[in-house]
């Protein structure tokens, strides 16, 4: 049995191959030759969408597409000419391709017959008739036909409807999908619609279309009519509306060629031959002619006359065909479209069947936000999420959260802010930007479900990665992934940098232990400078030294983010929802700046990426950085030159051509040079300063074309992820029972004393002895500190288990667990009483039978026996001891 489907699944996969060869070759397939993502992005902007495309478009249509030089286009060109060859082919060659081509059927018989079998694929045919003689009931007719699979005559399918006269009526083509057992919803699901307002919106609906034919299906494409929209210019702009008939036709036989695609047009008919003197003796129908002139008859390749036959019925002539004779069938028009006295179809014997439904890429306005939120451990991911979540903005936001943690304390905080607790899906199997990253489509399509079962629609979605995450593959995702790049858009990468710590986190990162921190910065577009709160007016220029120093074209904002115990903001600065939601600020060349290999797949190396292992590092993964070290092939450029040493000198100039390497009083010193450089110039009458910017622009243009150069030299390889997390780990912690305060106290005390440069990042929650119903939430980021209630207590039935997560490097997860669990509260044995110190308030125990005093908690006989058979007694190292000074720090105020 698993044989049989191992074989049908080897068959599938090898019908697909062959289709994926014979279909329409992706412009992203030159990639591999060399061709940057930024050119395609800008030739997909432009309405080419293929290799095909790009080998019909002239040199001149290429060079009018925006950013795509001269030397471009003729680069391009070379390029796609050598995968698609276009020179000269045998007739034996064209007769193959012509057998296979596909015929959709009309619903006709004998109107297919007159066809060859019904409309042709990859040309044009044009039906022109005058008022109600049934061109848009054709229209409507393919429209179903073309998504019947081919053995009924189908082309399986979409079809694309552009609508220039509003006679579009989507109920026909339930009835009509009723007649062929389709199902309806289906039906309408694959027929995409847009009603043309003008000639030139006309046009750029071919752009779009040329766009979403790359990512589907399509079997026709109909336009209805193709001649409405300029038939009311003037005679005097007669030269002009041919001239965008032919524009607009050319790009219709493009896409036929390039995507195998029927394209049925329909257009007007005027009385023609008014002065001849035959005129009156011929047929009325004979009298018509199609509007277009010489351009519409030349540039469709077959020519139907539609007129009105004897009662219902209508006739189709052939006027024009390179290889049907002309001749003439009757057929009628009916709430099941068109139909003959024959049927097309035998609907009887088959079943009704499911058409495939097909996704339908969103245009760019329509895709759903997603807000990339990045940042060291602790840097105020989270706490930006609520302040995000809390502004609300009359909008409807999810939630993606990533934490590195074996405990998600996260969840608990943010869905406070959420409108619902569905609208949050967490990834907790490990970091998203190495083995989550088809987590992502998994959260992204979780959400959508969940949205649909509610019937809401989500007009935003935060996605916050790990504080250990390199935001490059994640980035890379929403591109990579046709799913996710046809519904999402990736709005911005928004970074937190703790000001506080941002030093130390930079210099682990130069130490080669965790350099992501320096990478979260380099691919932000918007970096936010948080926890200056914390900081002097010194501290905070240095922080801002060394951001410049990695990325100088971000956005960069000083915040506070952390609220006062009041709930007001800290510093008094709100940060407005429009300057971080909504933004569009991602730019794939500014990404391709920071790292040439943006766009390559390094996909094969996912599985070796977490390092949950705490640090074992396989050989073979090793082995391949060294490779890839010696190679030179990790240039990437701003982040891992800055990697060398990214906190030495922020002014000293980078070794690569990277624009973004620069530090801020580099830029400081490159502004000024500008402005000087500008009034240099002499530009007369000019602001300087405006002169100053564009002379700026033009350098930092310069750069990145060099950058884009030297990119090109290397080879093509992406850089293979440096997500070095060597003896990084998490320990998550879980207790029963109230914690002992003091002693927990001491146990952070002494634990940060210690190790407070390695805990990058703690945080727990917590049921303290004698506060019960109050829950605690404790945040540490190395020796910082932050303890107090959580916005809302235990809820009835919730557990109150304490649970806390440690972050850093090389933790011992045994010591941490014994110490953490010493610190739940027992009960004293009977005749002992606690008091407390009052100076150092340490609390200390007195034995009323004898009068004995101690530091040293007493402890019930069975409390010591359970507690030495679990581990549970604290470590000497960690026990609470008194300062030398007979004081004792309390770590965690309550
Ligand atoms: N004083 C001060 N504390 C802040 C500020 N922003 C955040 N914090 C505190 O910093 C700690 C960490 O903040 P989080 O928002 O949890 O940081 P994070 O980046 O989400 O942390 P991870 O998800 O663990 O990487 C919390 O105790 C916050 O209250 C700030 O501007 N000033």
């Amino acid at each position: 049995m698993a044989q049989v489907m191992e074989q049908a699944q080897n068959m599938q996969e090898e019908e697909e191959e062959a289709e994926g060869l014979a279909g329409p070759q992706p412009l992203d397939s030159l990639m591999e030759l060399g061709v940057q993502a930024g050119d395609i992005k800008k030739l997909k902007e432009g309405g080419i969408a293929t290799v095909e495309g790009l080998v019909y478009a002239t040199t001149k249509e290429l060079g009018a597409i925006k950013g795509i030089s001269e030397q471009k286009v003729a680069k391009l060109k070379e390029i796609a000419h050598k995968v698609l060859p276009s020179g000269f082919t045998t007739a034996q060659q064209i007769f193959e391709q012509r057998s296979e081509l596909l015929q959709v059927t009309t619903g006709c018989q004998s109107f297919n017959e007159i066809l060859g079998g019904g409309l042709e694929t990859g040309s044009i045919t044009e039906l022109y008739g005058e008022y109600r003689c049934g061109k848009t009931q054709v229209c409507h007719t393919l429209c179903v036909t073309c998504q019947l699979p081919v053995d009924m005559g189908g082309g399986e399918g979409k079809a694309l409807y552009i609508d220039t006269e509003g006679t579009f009526r989507p109920q026909r083509l339930v009835q009509i999908a009723e007649r062929y057992g389709l199902n309806p919803q289906d039906v309408l699901d694959n027929v995409a619609y847009a009603r043309a307002h003008n000639t030139e919106h006309q046009q750029q609906l071919l752009i779009q279309a040329a766009g979403m034919m790359a990512e589907a299906r399509f079997a026709v494409l109909i336009v209805d009519s193709a001649t409405a929209l300029s038939e009311f210019m003037g005679r005097g702009e007669l030269a002009a509306r041919q001239n965008m008939l032919g524009r607009f036709l050319r790009g219709l036989q493009r896409l036929a060629d390039e995507f195998g695609v029927a394209v049925l047009v329909t257009n007007q008919v005027v009385q023609g031959n008014l002065d001849g003197g035959g005129a009156m003796f011929s047929a009325p129908h004979l009298q018509l002619k199609a509007v277009g002139g010489n351009i519409m008859a030349h540039a469709t390749t077959t020519r139907l006359q539609l007129r009105k036959g004897r009662g219902d019925t209508r006739v189709a002539k052939i006027i024009a065909s390179p290889s049907m004779p002309e001749a003439e069938a009757t057929f009628s028009i009916g709430a099941e479209g068109v139909t003959g006295a024959r049927p097309d179809v035998s609907t009887a014997s088959q079943p009704p069947f499911a058409v495939a439904r097909l996704t339908m890429p969103k245009p760019e306005a329509l895709k759903i936000p997603v807000t990339l939120v990045t940042g060291f451990l602790g840097a105020g991911k989270t706490t930006l999420l609520n302040h995000i979540l809390r502004q609300k903005a009359g909008k409807r936001v999810a939630v993606i959260e990533n934490e590195v943690g074996e405990i998600n304390i996260d969840n608990s905080l943010v869905v406070e802010n959420l409108l619902s607790k569905e609208d949050l899906v967490s990834m907790d199997r490990g970091c998203v930007c190495c083995s989550l990253r088809n987590d992502i489509v998994g959260a992204l399509r979780e959400l959508q479900s969940r949205a649909t079962s509610r019937a809401i629609n989500y007009d935003a979605i935060l996605l916050e990665t790990t504080g250990l995450a390199d935001p490059a593959p994640v980035a890379f995702t929403f591109f990579a992934n046709s799913w996710i790049s046809a519904n999402y858009r990736l709005d911005s990468i928004l970074c937190l940098v703790d000001a506080q710590h941002l030093r130390r986190h930079l210099e682990d990162a130069g130490g080669g232990d965790v350099n992501e921190a320096v990478n979260q910065i380099a691919f932000a577009d918007i970096i936010l400078l948080n926890k200056i709160d914390l900081v002097s007016a010194e501290e905070l220029q240095s922080a801002r030294d060394m951001v410049r120093s990695i990325n100088v074209t971000a956005d960069l904002v000083e915040v506070s983010l952390a609220l006062n115990e009041d709930g007001s903001v800290k510093e008094g600065k709100q940060l407005a929802w429009d300057r971080l939601m909504g933004i569009n600020s991602f730019s794939i060349e500014r990404a391709l700046q920071v790292d040439p290999y943006f766009m390559d797949s390094d996909s094969e190396d996912d599985s070796q990426g977490d390092r949950e292992d705490g640090g074992n590092q396989p050989a073979e993964q090793q082995q391949q950085q060294e490779e890839q070290q010696q190679q030179g092939a990790a240039p990437q450029a701003a982040a891992a030159e800055q990697q060398a040493s990214p906190v030495a000198d922020p002014a000293a100039p980078a070794a690569s051509p990277q624009p973004p390497a620069v530090g801020g009083k580099r830029e400081r010193e490159e502004e000024e040079q500008a402005v000087q450089q500008a009034a240099d110039c002499g530009t007369a009458g000019q602001d300087a300063e405006t002169e100053a910017i564009l002379l700026k622009q033009r350098q930092q243009q310069q750069a990145a074309t060099a950058a884009r150069l030297a990119a090109q030299r290397q080879p093509k390889r992406r850089r293979k992820k440096l997500h070095d997390l060597s003896g990084v780990g998490s320990v998550g912690i879980t207790a029963r029972g109230a914690l002992d305060k003091y002693r927990f106290n001491m146990f952070m005390r002494d634990l940060l004393g210690e190790k407070a440069r390695d805990i990058f990042r703690s945080k727990g929650v917590l049921c303290i002895h004698g506060q019960e119903v109050t829950k605690f939430v404790f945040q540490g980021v190395h020796e910082t500190i932050c303890f107090g209630p959580a916005a809302s207590g235990w809820q009835p039935g919730e557990a109150q288990i304490n649970q806390v997560v440690f972050i850093g490097r090389n933790l011992d997860r045994k010591a941490l667990a014994e110490g953490f669990r010493s610190c739940v509260w027992v009960e004293l044995p009977e005749g002992w009483s606690e008091h407390h110190d009052p100076r150092s308030k340490q609390p200390y125990y007195v034995n009323s039978a004898t009068g004995g005093k101690q530091w040293q908690r007493p402890q019930l006989a069975c409390a010591l026996v359970q507690s030495t058979q679990t581990s549970h007694q604290q470590p000497t190292a960690l026990q609470p001891r008194r300062g030398s000074d007979g004081e004792t720090v309390v770590a965690v105020q309550g």
